[in-house]
């Protein structure tokens, strides 16, 4: 199912928490989106799912205005963080559950098929009879989505399905919905603030600040070429080097970086840490090493400059720096920014 945002904003008695977004997802596509907290991203979702309606602007599911449809008759599915199961409800009651309020009919047996189809999908097998306290967290969040998925909704809605679960279960889960959205061809999209899962996972990342949508592209094009200082620094770590352009080229002392869209003046170099290097000599500049981190992907140098600002770079494991060692950064790649 094709869903479309034109123009849609939400006003919370003062406070514009959406602020004319236009929005297109296809059919079977899986979107993100991204964004501080406080940027919009639930409320957008919640609308879409019919739990709020907005104040401006429409919702199009297909081809029918979906805008003012009640939550019950929109065929979504929706997971939320920490999205509570019924607790005195067993796993294949709390996933059985949509389909037995549900204004289509089904027998009790083609609940029981159903449910013990998706215990399957959701490799749940064997925990259709135990209560949500006798599962582990990230059991409780494919239950969730087994929920979900029990009515065949044609959308899926995901906020922060994995919030609250630890790093490796959060990149094991999140493997195994790509999966799932793939097999049944819905269209999803999901809420999250985290970027990595953003990327890792999505068909196309839509970025907010402030109500508003800032960029949105593929995973490629958002990470290769951020419109902006804000999803630039939104995306992953950042230095911030203050430069001055000069006829197309930002100059940092001895470093000249090509700018064609710059203008003459005060600008910002940003660049990512593995985007920096570290040489014991210049040219460059001259710093001095405040912090070493070893890493599995390899080691972090914190260091400070002559201007007192600190730069964080990711460099080769064998690269030599101890505290206290003087050396030089340069910068193989930036962003220029005028400021
Ligand atoms: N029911 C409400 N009444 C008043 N203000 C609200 C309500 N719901 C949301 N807001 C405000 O609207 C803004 C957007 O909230 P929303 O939950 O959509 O943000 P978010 O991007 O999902 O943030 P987070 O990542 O923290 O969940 C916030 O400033 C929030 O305080």
């Amino acid at each position: 199912m094709k869903i479309k945002l034109e123009d849609v904003s939400k006003t919370f008695q003062t406070f514009r928490a959406v602020r004319g977004v236009s929005l297109e997802i296809e059919s079977g596509e899986m979107v993100a989106l991204l964004g501080p907290s406080g940027s919009g991203k639930t409320t957008i979702l919640r609308m879409i799912a019919g739990l709020e309606y907005p104040d401006g602007g429409h919702i199009l599911f297909g081809d029918t205005d979906a805008t003012r449809i009640p939550v019950r008759e929109r065929g979504v599915g929706f997971v939320f963080q920490n999205y509570a199961l019924f607790p005195h409800m067993t796993v294949a009651e709390n996933i059985g559950f949509g389909m037995k309020v549900s204004k289509t009919k089904r027998s009790k047996a083609e609940i029981a098929s159903r449910v013990n189809e998706l215990l399957g999908l959701m490799r749940l097998d064997g925990l259709g009879n135990r209560f949500p306290s006798q599962i582990s967290g990230g059991q409780r969040q494919r239950v969730a989505l087994a929920r979900a998925l029990a009515v065949d909704p044609t959308v899926l809605l995901l906020d922060e399905p994995f919030g609250a679960l630890d790093a490796n279960v959060r990149r094991d889960l999140r493997r195994w919905l790509r999966e799932i959205h793939e097999e049944l061809g819905i269209t999803s999209l999901f809420v999250t603030h985290d970027q990595e899962e953003a990327l890792d996972l999505a068909d196309r990342v839509v970025i907010l600040n402030e109500g508003n949508i800032v960029q949105q592209g593929t995973p490629e094009e958002v990470s290769r070429a951020p419109n902006s200082r804000f999803v630039t620094t939104f995306l992953g770590d950042t230095n911030r080097i203050p430069a001055s352009v000069h006829d197309g080229s930002a100059v940092v002392g001895e470093i000249r970086l090509p700018a064609p869209n710059a203008t003459n003046g005060a600008a910002e170099i940003l660049a990512r840490p593995r985007d920096l290097d570290w040489q014991s000599q210049g040219p460059g500049i001259a710093a001095r090493v405040l912090r070493v981190i070893d890493r599995p992907d390899g080691r972090r140098l914190v260091v400070s400059t002559d201007a007192e600002a600190h730069l964080e770079l990711d460099v080769a494991p064998e690269v030599v720096a101890s505290v206290g060692a003087t050396g030089f950064v340069t910068i193989r790649r930036g962003q220029v920014f005028n400021i």
